[in-house]
């Protein structure tokens, strides 16, 4: 509550962009109203409150910007635009501004606001409010410079420019030629910091967040390939932004590193974005351009517009000329395309590669210890709702986009508080909508909390209606509340004991070393080259192997399934013409052994009555005859052609097992080059254990650094998969293929209802699978995914999976436990169960509980989430229940037992278990597959 009556802005949780923050009605409603009377509550705003910048001209950063180094709110500062010369002051206004941090916005009597709230007006607070006389200078010091800062020192920074069009958003973010904005500036004191500094280390910034090096071998006419610095020559009028020398800040530069400045220019327009600096065909002047997609950047786990240009800079002109070929662009686009600049909103990102330089003096040109940070400069489309101003076709379409991205924009500040809400009152984050615009898409590392943001939003109170401006200081309240939690910075291998693999250069200490930098005569260089040629071929090898071998496991499963499929229905169609036939000639068999009776018969008395007498029977007897014969002639026609197709039956069984042959052979191959790869992930290990990399000592690293190492480490040693690093694996790499054989039954069962044959034939491998060990057991969680299929319900069972499943769980969980001092720390609560009993040999394992044997494969705190549907999403499911929790047919289950009835048994209903009920229901299903098989054998 104020002073003055008016209400307060206070964001609170649930609320959305598009919908009223809660205003906090104070009792002064009244009181409000009161001030709207005739010479009251005027704004001017050339009073202004006393923001008392202090006068900056050095070293110092100028700042009331708390510096937290884990939870850092975003910064939400507001700008009031003046009012041009040649406009006469209004008598009165909506807007008045309290302090430095306060605004007031007074509903004018026209507005709905005024009618719903009954005049009542609501403040807002900024981290910092900047009037109409603010100069850019000031501005600048107060948001841009603190960032900047943070910039240098290898964070990521986002600032962008909010408001409805004709605010001054472009004014504060470019300005001109005499009065520069935030992005001039900002690359004026970046050089003027950095001129010294600056690196010509073949490093680039590619895709989110990589470095790549390139042209290693110094062919500088190949530079422009990579650097791009072609384009600077195509602009002719550079801007000469006139920034005074007293704005010549010093910042803190650490002189541990060189630092190479690259720069992107791209529009978001209509939801598609373009690089500014890629120009139109001017000879056609056509209208198309090429949109670039949006790519997923595997490592970070970010997107990032493919095929953006990344000009190299090397002075604060050449960036001044990237900004002028940039804004040439949107100028000549937009009117190419009737569109206005406003329209689209423009993302200008400066990204610092910073190379270490070694205690030698010489400057690490390789990625692996390059790191990169980014600051991105956004100048947004204008907020106004466009959906009021009756807009058609093409119009439409850029309202709606512009529209979407800003809601979404404010949708996901607002998720973003609202999580923070939650996370503090121990509820789930929910998920934050960045997807749904390219704009959030782009930036959602950054609010994620890697870097820190910073909003200025514009106003215009006299050109600009109360419901626009009140709209663009709603969002800014949300933003304001927002609280970025900062990660920890990616941080790159340290410099002590490098490797003398890696490219180095030695720096002059003269101002203009940077062009005469001289490669290190290193004498090792040449064999360690040809260990890191002969281990890098290793690695290729056994990425081939593995392509190969993932190939040849894919062409047999689809051949096993194809020849399996190709069996059953050639036998049943043969089986099924056999019978036919066999039943035909059967009952010609049949009609002719009867007639042939019939006729033999009646000849016999007939010729038994009288020998010469002609009888009027005898002719039709004797047609008969003749007729009889023909039928056996017939009937022996029939058993040439059941013999026959005896040979084509032959021969199906031949083709059937050269089909099986392949399969073997192509078994053996799959088996052979998984070994080869296990050989190689051998000697690429001996090879890795013989040359380590080098050990960080302490004194040269801080504790995130070291621990970073050890994590690159760790992560060169999981491309050679991980199971040499736990020690597990067996000499033929059993603990691979254990493993294999675990993920392939989990998704054989887990994809369908049914359990078919692939899911059998995995079963099957795993039944015979040789030396199965406890540990192999345990820490493939093959127990665990035994007793998921157990649990599971499937439609149908044909194979009796779940009761193989189930004995060889039983099978598993008998299975001899390593000696406790000799177990891995996961084991401890396996052994915990026998150490209680006198029974070292564990001869007496069958009395144990099956909840005993469970628990021995399954961890109470075994969070494994991949076992049960790999949905991508380890952090489980809205509401509490395990990931992939529903494929289990939202069986109440504990998954870790608990008290629930053991999975393995059948509860009859009155919640006790009955293992009878079980085991006669598994002995029926049994029962009737045994009958259907020989059904069809016979
Ligand atoms: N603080 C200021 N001081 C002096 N002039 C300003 C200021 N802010 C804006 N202007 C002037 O106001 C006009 C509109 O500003 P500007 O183009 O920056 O607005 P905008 O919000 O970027 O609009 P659009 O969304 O259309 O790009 C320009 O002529 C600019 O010079």
């Amino acid at each position: 509550m104020t002073s003055d009556g008016t209400s307060v802005v206070s964001p609170t949780k649930g609320q959305g962009i598009a919908k009223a923050p809660t205003i906090q009605k104070t009792a002064h409603h009244s009181a409000s109203r009161r001030t709207k009377s005739p010479g009251q509550r005027r704004i001017d705003l050339n009073d202004t409150p006393d923001t008392s910048i202090p006068p900056k001209s050095t070293t110092s950063l100028p700042v009331n910007y708390v510096t937290q180094p884990e939870k850092d709110p975003i910064k939400a500062y507001l700008r009031i635009r003046p009012l041009p010369s040649t406009q006469p002051q209004p008598s009165s206004s909506y807007l008045k501004v309290l302090d430095d941090q306060y605004v007031s916005l007074i509903p004018p009597e026209d507005t709905n606001a005024y009618r719903k709230r009954q005049g009542a007006s609501d403040q807002y607070q900024f981290t910092k409010i900047f009037t109409n006389s603010t100069s850019q200078k000031q501005l600048f010091e107060e948001t841009t410079l603190p960032l900047l800062q943070s910039f240098i020192h290898g964070n990521n920074a986002l600032i962008f420019a909010y408001g409805v069009t004709n605010s001054g958003k472009t004014f504060t973010m470019l300005g001109n030629e005499l009065d520069a904005g935030i992005v001039p500036r900002t690359i004026h004191i970046l050089f003027h910091n950095l001129q010294h500094r600056l690196s010509q280390a073949r490093v680039k910034p590619v895709m989110h967040s990589t470095i790549q090096s390139y042209d290693l071998n110094h062919a500088s006419e190949v530079d422009d390939e990579h650097e791009n610095r072609s384009l600077l020559l195509d602009v002719l009028d550079t801007p000469d932004y006139n920034i005074p020398s007293d704005n010549k800040y010093e910042l803190d530069v650490d002189a541990r590193f060189e630092y190479g400045i690259w720069i992107t220019f791209a529009e978001i327009y209509n939801e598609k974005v373009y690089d500014l600096l890629e120009s139109p065909n001017n000879k056609k002047r056509t209208t198309r351009r090429t949109s670039l997609p949006l790519k997923y950047e595997y490592r970070s786990g970010y997107k990032y517009v493919a095929g953006l240009k990344h000009i190299r800079v090397k002075s604060a002109k050449e960036a001044y000329t990237v900004i002028q070929k940039g804004q040439q662009n949107r100028v000549v686009f937009s009117t190419l395309m009737n569109q206005s600049s406003s329209r689209s909103h423009s993302i200008f990102t400066i990204s610092l590669v910073r190379c270490p330089i070694d205690q030698d003096d010489y400057v690490i040109e390789d990625p692996a210890y390059a790191t990169m940070s980014k600051l991105s400069i956004v100048d947004l489309a204008g907020s106004e709702r466009y959906r009021n101003t009756f807009n058609q076709g093409q119009r439409l379409k850029e309202a709606g986009n512009i529209n979407k991205s800003l809601m979404v924009l404010g949708q996901c500040m607002e998720t973003l508080r609202m999580n923070q809400i939650k996370i503090d009152s121990g509820k789930r984050p929910i998920m934050v909508p960045f997807r749904q615009s390219k704009l959030t898409e782009l930036f959602k590392n950054t609010f994620e909390g890697n870097g820190k943001v910073a909003i200025v939003v514009n106003i215009n109170p006299f050109d600009t209606g109360f419901d626009e401006n009140s709209h663009v200081m709603k969002f800014a309240a949300i933003a304001k509340e927002v609280t970025t939690v900062q990660q920890q910075q990616q941080q790159k291998l340290a410099l002590h004991d490098i490797s003398d693999t890696v490219y180095k250069r030695q720096r002059r200490t003269t101002t203009d070393s940077n062009n005469h930098l001289e490669l290190r005569n290193n004498k090792t260089t040449s064999s360690q080259h040809h260990d890191d040629t002969f281990v890098n071929s290793l690695l290729e090898q056994m990425e081939c192997l593995r392509d190969k071998w993932l190939d040849a496991e894919a062409r047999y499963r689809s051949m096993e399934s194809d020849i399996r499929q190709q069996i059953s229905s050639e036998t049943k169609l043969e089986l099924g013409r056999m019978e036919e036939m066999y039943m035909s000639l059967l009952r010609q068999q049949n009609k002719a052994i009867e007639m042939e009776t019939q006729i033999d018969t009646r000849l016999e008395t007939l010729g038994n009555v009288e020998e010469n007498e002609e009888s009027p029977d005898r002719p039709s007897l004797l047609s008969l005859k003749t007729r009889q014969q023909q039928l056996f002639l017939e009937i022996d026609k029939l058993h040439v052609l059941l013999k026959d197709d005896t040979v084509q039956k032959q021969s199906l069984l031949d083709k059937i097992s050269a089909l099986e042959n392949d399969k073997a052979q192509e078994q053996a191959t799959t088996k052979r080059l998984n070994s080869n790869i296990t050989q190689l992930k051998a000697v690429i290990n001996n090879y890795r254990k013989n040359s380590p990399l080098p050990k960080l000592p302490s004194s040269m690293i801080s504790d995130g650094e070291s621990q970073h190492a050890r994590s690159l480490q760790r992560s060169d040693s999981d491309m050679l998969g991980d199971n040499n690093i736990r020690g597990l694996d067996g000499p033929d790499g059993q603990y691979a293929n254990f493993l294999e054989l675990r993920k392939q039954l989990r998704r054989s069962v887990f994809k369908r209802e049914e359990l078919l044959e692939d899911a059998e034939s995995t079963l099957h491998e795993i039944e015979q699978f040789e030396n199965v060990t406890f540990d192999l057991v345990k820490n493939t969680k093959m127990g665990k995914l035994l007793k998921l299929i157990t649990q599971e319900e499937f439609k149908s069972d044909p194979y009796l999976i779940q009761h193989r499943a189930l004995e060889l769980f039983k099978r598993f969980a008998r299975l001899p436990r390593p000696h406790p001092d000799q177990q891995q720390p996961s084991l401890a609560n396996s052994t915990k169960h026998y150490s209680n009993l006198d029974d070292p040999d564990h001869t007496h394992q069958d009395d144990y509980t099956e909840n005993t044997l469970m628990d021995d494969f399954c961890d109470e705190d075994d969070d494994d989430d991949d076992d049960i549907g790999d949905n991508g999403n380890d952090s489980g499911n809205a509401n509490g229940k395990a990931p992939g929790f529903e494929l289990f047919g939202n069986q109440e289950h504990s998954l870790d037992g608990g008290n629930a009835c053991e999975p393995m048994l059948a509860d009859d209903g009155d919640g006790k278990c009955d293992s009878d009920t079980f085991s006669s229901d598994v002995q029926e299903d049994r029962r009737s597959t045994r009958k259907r098989r020989r059904t069809l054998r016979s």
